[in-house]
C-alpha cells in the first residue's frame, strides 16, 4: 500500500487574512489526496516536523518588517532546521512599499534556507489572489516530486 503524503499548515493570523491563505491550500492539498494537519502558532500543541513529508509555514508581517513573537517561539520551540519548510504570509504594501512587503516571509525563507520560493499575498487572498496560491502550491509539489 502506497502511503499518503503528509503536510502541517502552521500560521499566525491575527485578523484572518493568514487563515485564509491557510484554509486555502488544506483546501487544494487534501484536493490532491495529500493528508493536512493545522496548527495554530500559539495555541495549538507541538508538532514534530519529520512527521511530515511538508512543513508550510505561515506569518503577517508586523511593526517594520517584523517577525510576531509567536513565530520567533515557534523556531526556537522547534529548535533545528528542517529542510522541508516551505514559507508563506500575506503582508501590506501601505506599510512601508516593496521593501517591508512581507518581509517576515523572507527572512523565514532565508532563515530556513527553503527550497521553495514563498507565497506572498497582499491582504486578504480570496478573489484574484487564489490562483496564485494554487500555482505556487503545484510548483511546491511539482519541485518535490521532481527531487524524490
Ligand atoms: C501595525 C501594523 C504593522 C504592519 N506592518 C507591516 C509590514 O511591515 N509589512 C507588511 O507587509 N505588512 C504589514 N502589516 C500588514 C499585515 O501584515 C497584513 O494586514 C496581514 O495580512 C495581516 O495578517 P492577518 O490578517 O493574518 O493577521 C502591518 C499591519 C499592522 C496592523
Amino acid at each position: 500500500m502506497v502511503s499518503k503524503l503528509r503536510a502541517i499548515i502552521a500560521y499566525l493570523s491575527y485578523s484572518g487574512n493568514t487563515e485564509e491563505v491557510a484554509e486555502l491550500m488544506e483546501s487544494k492539498l487534501k484536493r490532491e489526496g495529500i493528508s493536512v494537519d493545522m496548527h495554530r502558532i500559539g495555541i495549538d500543541a507541538p508538532f514534530d516536523p519529520e512527521s511530515y513529508d511538508f512543513v508550510f509555514l505561515g506569518t503577517f508581517t508586523w511593526e517594520m518588517g517584523s517577525t510576531p513573537d509567536e513565530v520567533k517561539d515557534l523556531i526556537l520551540e522547534i529548535g533545528y532546521k528542517p529542510n522541508n519548510i516551505a514559507v508563506f504570509g500575506t503582508g501590506d504594501t501601505q506599510f512601508g512599499g516593496d521593501d517591508l512587503f512581507c518581509k517576515a516571509v523572507d527572512k523565514l525563507v532565508r532563515f530556513y534556507d527553503s527550497k521553495w520560493t514563498a507565497l506572498k499575498i497582499e491582504q486578504s487572498p480570496r478573489g484574484s489572489q487564489e490562483e496564485k496560491v494554487e500555482l505556487w502550491l503545484e510548483g511546491v509539489l511539482h519541485h518535490a516530486k521532481s527531487y524524490a
